[in-house]
């Protein structure tokens, strides 16, 4: 994923570089090796894709992810780490995980989640 000669300048986020003009992906022969090939490909892969689109969705819908405050509630800088190995994740950082909505309480959110899950 860091071969310069793929993917330029590979370090800066830049998401728009696995889309087409037109919008649509671009057919990527990496993206779907985490779950195996050939007759032993996972048979959950589908299921497994769906849910985690549509939880990153709901997360998305209700909570604003935002940096963390200091203690003079000035916003503290995030410096992106990731594991290394086969299965390359984030390490743990600090965030600050705040209604989307003014007025957001157990109950509307509860709303919300369903209302997306229709
Ligand atoms: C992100 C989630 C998942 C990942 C990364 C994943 C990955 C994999 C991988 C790498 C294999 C082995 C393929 C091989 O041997 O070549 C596998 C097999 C399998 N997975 Fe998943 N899986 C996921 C979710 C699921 C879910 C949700 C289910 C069931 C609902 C499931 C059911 C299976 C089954 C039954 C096999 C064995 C298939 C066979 O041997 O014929 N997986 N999975």
């Amino acid at each position: 994923m860091h071969d310069e000669s793929r993917y330029p300048d590979p370090y800066t986020f830049l998401p728009e570089r696995f889309l087409d003009d037109d919008g649509s992906f671009k057919h990527n022969e990496c993206e779907n090796i985490v779950f195996g090939f050939g007759r032993r490909i996972c048979v959950g892969r589908h299921f497994a894709d769906t849910s985690i689109w549509s939880v990153i969705a709901k997360v998305l819908a209700a909570f604003t992810i935002l940096k963390p405050l200091d203690e003079n509630g000035a916003e503290i800088p995030v410096e992106p780490k990731f594991s290394s190995g086969p299965a390359i994740h984030p390490l743990p950082f600090r965030c600050r995980i705040v209604p989307r909505f003014e007025r957001m309480d157990e109950k509307k959110l509860e709303e919300l989640i369903i209302a997306g899950s229709t």
